[in-house]
């Protein structure tokens, strides 16, 4: 499973949880602007916006899990299986992968209207990028640093744009099922709860958190889906680029899987393998790691991106202690 957000409080903050049992070798990716991404069905991009991103890298190909541009524009693939289709190629739209989508979109569009004027004509088309590579069951969360996002999904009905404004995405169901689902957690609040069991009666607190204490913890869609509306709702905004980075984190890290608890096959664990965020108006890409949980941060003002090679950058993975004495 994993979680998206986008986290407002001044500049805007976008990202996930990567949610897995096992690691792709994945790094921090930087996409220069004269780098050329080839698609299968659509012309050659030789020159578009820079990307900076968490990919995997196959045959000098950037496969972006999530990532932003230089525009402040971001994007995020999360797991699907179940309701996500994908369609023969159709002479009269755009035909496009799933694996070339976040390049597509990145490399083109400036903000979330301009995604919306490419979505209009746009298939997502079963084209795996290898044998060994092949398609996964996705959708995506899109957001800008105006504090929009939608969701893009593709299902036997055909490709559904959703506008969202909660700012978060998890997994199954589809979109609007999840909106559909707050319902039933409208009364959890901050605050302590009003007594609307037994207004004459006085009926005291024992606890702090009493109007939390209905919120799901599960490991599972759902849950994580109304806990992290919840802590999004309801972040503060900092004073500073550390504090909203620290804030930011905070809301990842309340819906990330620890190992242990979520048992996909026998002594298999899913757990958050890494939780990222952009600063979509400065492009600093931040993320910790499972077995990190220092925030390691590359920037895209710090590259060179006026070129046509890929820059990597392999994830911290030790554990940093600050010893005190
Ligand atoms: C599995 C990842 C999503 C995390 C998630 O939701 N896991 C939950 C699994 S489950 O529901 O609980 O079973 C997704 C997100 C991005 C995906 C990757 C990106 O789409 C890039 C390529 C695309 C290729 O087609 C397949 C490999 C791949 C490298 C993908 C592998 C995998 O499907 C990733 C890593």
């Amino acid at each position: 499973m994993c979680t998206s957000i986008l986290y407002t409080a001044g500049d805007c903050y976008f990202g996930r949880n990567l949610d897995l049992e096992v690691s792709f070798g994945q790094e921090v990716v930087i996409t220069p602007r004269d780098y050329r991404f080839n698609f299968r069905q659509m012309p050659a991009l030789d020159h578009h916006y820079a990307i900076i991103g968490m990919a995997l890298v196959q045959d000098n190909y950037p496969l972006y899990f999530d990532g932003a541009n230089e525009e402040g524009l971001g994007m995020a693939g999360l797991n699907f299986a179940g309701p996500a289709h994908y369609f023969p190629v159709d002479d009269h739209k755009d035909n496009v992968s799933p694996f070339e989508f976040i390049p597509y979109i990145l490399g083109q569009c400036k903000n979330v209207v301009e995604a919306k004027q490419l979505l209009k004509k746009l298939n997502l088309v079963k084209i795996n990028f290898s044998d060994h590579l092949q398609l996964s069951p996705l959708h995506w969360l899109i957001a800008d640093r105006s504090g929009k996002s939608i969701v893009v999904e593709s299902t036997v009905s055909g490709l559904h744009v959703y506008d969202n404004s909660v700012n978060v995405l998890t997994n199954n169901p589809e979109f609007p099922g999840q909106l559909t689902n707050l319902a039933n957690y409208q009364s959890i609040s901050p605050e302590q709860p009003t007594n609307g069991l037994a207004p004459n009666i006085k009926i005291g607190f024992y606890s702090r958190g009493l109007g939390s204490r209905m919120l799901p913890g599960g490991m599972d869609s759902q849950s994580r889906f109304v806990k992290e509306v919840f802590t999004l709702q309801h972040a503060p905004a900092g004073a500073s680029e550390v504090e909203n980075v620290t804030n930011y984190f905070h809301c990842l890290h309340a819906v990330e899987q620890q190992k242990g608890l979520d048992e996909v096959a026998p002594n298999t664990f899913e757990h958050t393998i890494y939780s990222d965020g952009i600063n979509l108006s400065t492009g600093t890409f931040y993320y910790t790691t499972y077995a990190n949980h220092q925030i390691n941060a590359v920037s895209l003002q710090h590259a060179d991106l006026n070129n046509n090679t890929l820059a990597p950058f392999p994830l911290r993975e030790q554990q940093s202690i600050n010893m005190q004495n």
